[in-house]
């Protein structure tokens, strides 16, 4: 799905959240959304999502705004932060919870999370465990999976490699490529994790108050000198450690 976001503002009182003139994402795109803390990643997705109203101007999925409404709904996939959970679910009960709402029997609903079984690792799926009672990189692989669910063909990630081990990283970039490889899906992922962004995304977008002030082509890892730059980040990895 396509993506166009026009003269789009929000603030918090005196503060500017988010501000872009115009943006356009094609269908198909793997896009990174980089910033430092505060520079309005989250504000950005949730105005995409429609969990916040806009000042002024709109967004546009697919043609259509996503504030006047609900047909991007079917085939959108988010998974923001643990208010997209359920609880007192467990896992399995979570995935059928979602798969119902998008009309998919049981079997089906099996079927498609026993596709993330590397990245579950042996600790959801099968498990009695309440997802109150997981830990904070289970919760979110849990969140991840419940998004991917119906095969969405835009799927937007708020930082997905937050909590998640080294091994569960790899297997997380390794699961988005694919994904977006063999369905064209458009892709949204926000991240501090710059090693991670420039090794999935084709295209690189670098927020700063609220703004997108550089849109980098990165087809083959050609932002990365970019954003270092930017990031003062070191060929070491210490700014990745500061992260
Ligand atoms: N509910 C809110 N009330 C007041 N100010 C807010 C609220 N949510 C966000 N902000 C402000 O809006 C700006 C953008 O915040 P946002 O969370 O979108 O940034 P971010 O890039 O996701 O940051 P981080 O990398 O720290 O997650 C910040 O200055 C933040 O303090």
């Amino acid at each position: 799905m396509k993506i166009q976001i026009e003269q789009l503002k929000k603030s918090y009182g005196e503060k500017t959240a988010v501000d872009i003139a115009e943006y356009r994402i094609p269908e198909g795109e793997m896009l990174g959304l980089v910033g430092n803390n505060g520079a309005g990643k989250t504000t950005l997705f949730r105005l995409m999502l429609d969990l916040l109203k806009a000042d002024d101007g709109r967004i546009l999925i697919d043609g259509e705004d996503v504030s006047r409404n609900e047909r991007w709904k079917e085939t959108t996939g988010a998974y923001m932060d643990e208010s997209f959970l359920i609880d007192y679910l467990t896992p399995d009960e979570y995935f059928q919870f979602i798969g119902k709402a998008y009309r998919l029997d049981k079997a089906t609903v099996q079927e498609r999370t026993d596709r993330f079984e590397r990245f579950m690792n042996g600790e959801i799926k099968g498990q009695k465990t309440y997802i109150r009672n997981l830990s904070a990189g289970n919760k979110q692989k849990v969140g991840i999976i419940g998004a991917l669910i119906h095969n969405p063909s835009l799927l937007i990630l708020d930082e997905p490699f937050n909590f998640l081990d080294p091994t569960s990283q790899s297997a997380l970039k390794y699961l988005l490529k694919e994904y977006n490889q063999t369905t064209g899906a458009t892709i949204l992922v926000s991240s501090h994790n710059l090693l991670h962004t420039v090794e999935i995304s084709s295209r690189i977008a670098l927020l700063e108050h609220g703004t997108i002030i550089r849109d980098l082509t990165n087809n083959s890892g050609e932002a990365e000198k970019e954003l270092e730059s930017y990031f003062e980040w070191k060929e070491d990895g210490e700014a990745e450690k500061e992260n």
